[in-house]
């Protein structure tokens, strides 16, 4: 049963919870938390000092693994929503990242809350496009789009 303070994150099988961006079982992992908002998704995450890129600035590769890993949840809750299910029902639908573009608009100051905002542009047989903005004291800084594929059974092989 999803309530109102679950993130989508916490749904997630545990085989699929290791993931270093959003896994809650990672623990030297980000482990971002990301709920609906209307129609919009939210996930918001503290940088660390290690975060930081030039001083003062965070990292880019931790701004983008942050919209990959937030689209990707919105990807897969998305397609719950429009299934009309519960995010713990069976069988899980599971996203994997095709294509992850980022544009760096401005730098991202370090010492801040950031707040990712997404959107949801298609929904395609197995294929979500999510856009992402990343906002530091509400100014955006970086803009994302993701085309989030379900992972197939044979992922891997
Ligand atoms: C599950 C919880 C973990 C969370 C994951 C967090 C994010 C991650 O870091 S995932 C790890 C990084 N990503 C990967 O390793 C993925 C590796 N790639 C793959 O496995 C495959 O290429 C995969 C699954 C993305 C797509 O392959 P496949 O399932 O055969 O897709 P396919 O049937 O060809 O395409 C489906 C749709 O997606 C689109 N698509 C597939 N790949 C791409 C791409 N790279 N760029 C744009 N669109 C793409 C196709 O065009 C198609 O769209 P349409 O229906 O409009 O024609």
């Amino acid at each position: 049963m999803t309530t109102s303070d679950d993130a989508f994150q916490d749904h997630y099988p545990e085989n699929v919870a290791q993931c270093y961006g959003c896994g809650r079982l990672n623990e030297h992992g980000h482990r971002i938390r990301t709920c609906w908002d209307g129609d919009e998704t939210v996930t918001r995450f503290r940088p660390e000092p290690y975060h930081t890129s030039v001083p003062g600035f965070a990292y880019g590769g931790l701004i983008a693994s942050l919209i990959d890993c937030h689209s990707t949840g919105s990807a897969a809750a998305a397609m719950y929503r429009q299934a009309g299910r519960d995010m713990d029902s069976q069988p899980p639908f599971r996203f994997v990242t095709g294509s992850l573009h980022v544009d760096f608009l401005k730098p991202t100051p370090l010492e801040c809350e950031l707040e990712l905002r997404g959107q949801i542009k298609e929904i395609k047989g197995r294929k979500v496009v999510v856009t992402t903005s990343v906002l530091a004291d509400g100014v955006v800084t970086a803009r994302g789009e993701v085309v989030a594929v379900q992972m197939p059974d044979s992922f891997g092989s």
